[in-house]
């Protein structure tokens, strides 16, 4: 069935938008069955003036925990544990509730806290604190079960990275290996994404990249360059970088069931409401936006120090959108860079 063309004047238009509330520069990149279609806006480094380039790479946040998800549910496939079962089952002794299953984790429904919110209560010097720190992941969990949990196991969504920490661990015991292994063999080579990486806790952003922007908490506060950190205090929740069209490649690739059976595809992308809007939902480890001309979009949103990142692709695999603003802790500059999903899916308004 023919599809909507991409608006790509919208998607300028908001790419301007997000830099009109305070991103130094923007890009954006729609894959459909016409091609693909890049835009970038503003510079990727505001000391060199370097123009924002969309072969550039940078830090995806919690598109993370969607690439988590894709080695996790390979290894129940694989036989190798099962979503219904306690994580205690797995990892003996970790979790102070037999009840939280591994569903749970991929579906924010476990209750464990989400340690992020007190360590980034005040958003610089919580980042100066840890962004050259290196934690373990059974630290962070700790630094979970020191705070209430926040709904009985399943009961409600409640989002916490948290959740992604512990699906690491499960990763990493059930393979043997450190997970930037599993991330490599089982996504990043057979989609041959070049220029995606798992960097744990190395600090520095390899080859050509954006540098990210921290607005401080302080209204009209300078920026703070927050390119460089360890990402430490979310690794399988938060630390994978990438590129527009790695990201593009890797939803298109995950929707065509390139990675997962259709059985596990029909798991993933079976969600439930995350607000009253009726237009936002989570699956396992996946989004599912409901967009005002009535596409149904899946992918995952990100925030880390200094970037945003939205990352979208149809059910069918065939259109997929991956944009990018190099600020962070800005919410108006996160909701405009939002507006590129309309403009890129739903195309021209009618008149
Ligand atoms: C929401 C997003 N989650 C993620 O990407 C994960 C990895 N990031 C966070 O939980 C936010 C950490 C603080 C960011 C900091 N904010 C503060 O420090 C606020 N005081 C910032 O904005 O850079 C997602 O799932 O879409």
């Amino acid at each position: 069935p023919a599809v909507p063309a991409p608006d790509m004047d919208g998607v300028v238009a908001a790419l301007n938008s997000a830099m009109a509330n305070g991103a130094p520069g923007a890009m954006a990149r729609f894959v459909g069955p016409d091609g693909v279609r890049s835009r970038t806006v503003g510079v990727q480094d505001r000391v060199s003036g370097a123009p924002m380039d969309i072969h550039s790479r940078f830090r995806i946040g919690s598109v993370s925990k969607t690439f988590s998800t894709v080695v996790l549910l390979q290894l129940v496939e694989e036989g190798k544990l099962q979503l219904d079962t306690s994580v205690n089952t797995y990892l003996p002794g970790l979790l102070p509730d037999d009840r939280i299953t591994v569903r749970h984790l991929l579906t924010h429904r476990s209750g464990l806290a989400d340690y992020t919110n007190a360590m980034f209560e005040h958003t610089v010097p919580g980042f100066e604190a840890v962004r050259n720190r290196v934690f373990s992941y059974q630290e962070l969990v700790d630094l979970s079960l020191s705070e209430p949990r926040t709904t009985q196991p399943g009961v409600s969504y409640q989002y916490s990275n948290a959740n992604f920490v512990v699906v690491g661990m499960l990763i990493e015991k059930l393979t043997g290996r450190p997970v930037a292994d599993a991330y490599e063999r089982r996504i990043f080579k057979p989609l041959k994404l070049g220029r995606t990486s798992y960097v744990h806790p190395e600090t520095r952003i390899k080859g050509a990249h954006v540098r990210g922007y921290l607005h401080p908490d302080e209204e009209g506060g300078a920026l703070v360059d927050s390119t460089e950190q360890t990402v430490s205090w979310a690794q399988s929740a938060g630390a994978v970088i990438s590129s527009p069209a790695d990201l593009n490649t890797f939803t298109s690739a995950l929707m065509r069931g390139r990675l997962l059976s259709p059985a596990m595809m029909e798991a993933m992308t079976t969600v439930t409401p995350t607000d009253a809007t009726d237009t936002r939902f989570y699956g396992l480890g996946l989004r599912r936006y409901n967009l005002s001309c009535g596409t149904q979009v899946y992918g995952h949103t990100g925030t880390v120090q200094g970037f945003y990142t939205y990352t979208f692709s149809t059910r069918d695999g065939r259109r997929s959108v991956s944009a990018m603003a190099n600020t962070s802790n800005h919410g108006a500059a996160n909701t405009a860079l939002g507006g590129t999903l309309e403009a890129a899916f739903c195309g021209k308004k009618p008149a």
